[in-house]
């Protein structure tokens, strides 16, 4: 049956992808698109922007105004953390599931987001990173993190990036939590002689975030112990690399009743 597909961000270097790749799939309809800057034009109109095609497509400045006159069954959110958690509220609240790239949401608008989710009984996928590789480099760091317990998170990414860490490395530390026993690392007297010279710390993992032109999404967890090291490390060339995610959490989505946060919980 065909999927009916809003997206919002269509603009942006990830919702112009996802534009050209619900286009692609015959199994898809994309019926809008929410920009908050193209309200009354059409995809036609803005296309060249990111690579867009020349579609037929209607764009809504109003978010609520999208959910109500169009009927959709998935909505889809590359935007910003604040935009993006006002749109997945209201696409759930008008019973259309959210799929949502969008990182940088705090835990306390992750849990309203479940919240809301569990009481409409209306499935949400928020998934820090798309690409399988990536998810796969969370799982085996969660896996090393049982036996090495001294670790941290070196993430890379373009300099247009908006959110530091990155969702990624965020989710990869909370991961490796799970499995790691509660470690001060580093010398117990050590001080920073320039702030910030140790990355930002969470739950005594430390994440270093780089910023550079020409990069996409690259992160590398690095293990040590006594002798030896273990690298794990992933790296997304291009936005191509996150498409196959959205389109699994498109079909997975369907079958949900409730917040699934992470890729790593729906992958077949
Ligand atoms: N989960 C995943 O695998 C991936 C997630 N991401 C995440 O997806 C999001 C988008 O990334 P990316 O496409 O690179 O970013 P871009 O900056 O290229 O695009 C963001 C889009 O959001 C729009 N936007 C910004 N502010 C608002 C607002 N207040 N209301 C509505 N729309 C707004 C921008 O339009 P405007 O010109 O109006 O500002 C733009 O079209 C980020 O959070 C990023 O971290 C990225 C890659 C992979
Ligand atoms: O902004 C990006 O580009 C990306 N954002 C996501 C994140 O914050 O982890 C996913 C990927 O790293 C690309």
């Amino acid at each position: 049956m065909t999927k009916k597909i809003i997206i919002a961000g269509p603009r942006g270097k990830m919702g112009a992808e996802a534009v050209q790749m619900v286009d692609k799939e015959p199994s898809y309809d994309l019926i809008a698109c929410i920009d908050r800057k193209n309200g009354g034009k059409s995809i036609k109109d803005i296309q060249d922007t990111n690579g867009l095609p020349a579609l037929d497509v209607p764009i809504f400045e109003n978010p609520e105004t999208c959910f109500q006159e169009m009927d959709a069954d998935v909505f889809v959110d590359l935007t910003v953390p604040g935009a993006g958690f006002e749109h997945t509220k209201l696409a759930l609240l008008y019973g259309i599931r959210p799929v949502v790239g969008t990182s940088g949401f705090s835990d306390d608008q992750l849990a309203a987001l479940q919240d809301l989710s569990m009481t409409h009984g209306t499935g949400c996928i928020i998934a820090p990173n798309f690409a399988v590789g990536a998810v796969l480099m969370m799982q085996f760091a969660k896996t090393a993190a049982k036996y090495l317990p001294d670790v941290e998170i070196i993430e890379k990414h373009h300099d247009q990036k908006l959110d530091a860490p990155s969702g990624t490395a965020v989710k990869t530390a909370a991961m490796m939590q799970e499995n790691r026993e509660n470690k001060q690392q580093g010398h117990p007297d050590e001080k920073e002689t320039l702030d910030g010279a140790r990355g930002a710390e969470t739950d005594g993992i430390h994440i270093h975030s780089v910023r550079l032109p020409g990069l996409v999404a690259h992160q590398e967890v690095l293990f040590g112990s006594p002798g030896q090291g273990l690298t794990i490390k992933h790296d997304s060339y291009n936005r191509a690399s996150f498409m196959e995610g959205v389109k699994l959490c498109i079909r997975k989505v369907e079958d949900l009743d409730r917040l699934v946060y992470g890729l790593e919980n729906i992958l077949d």
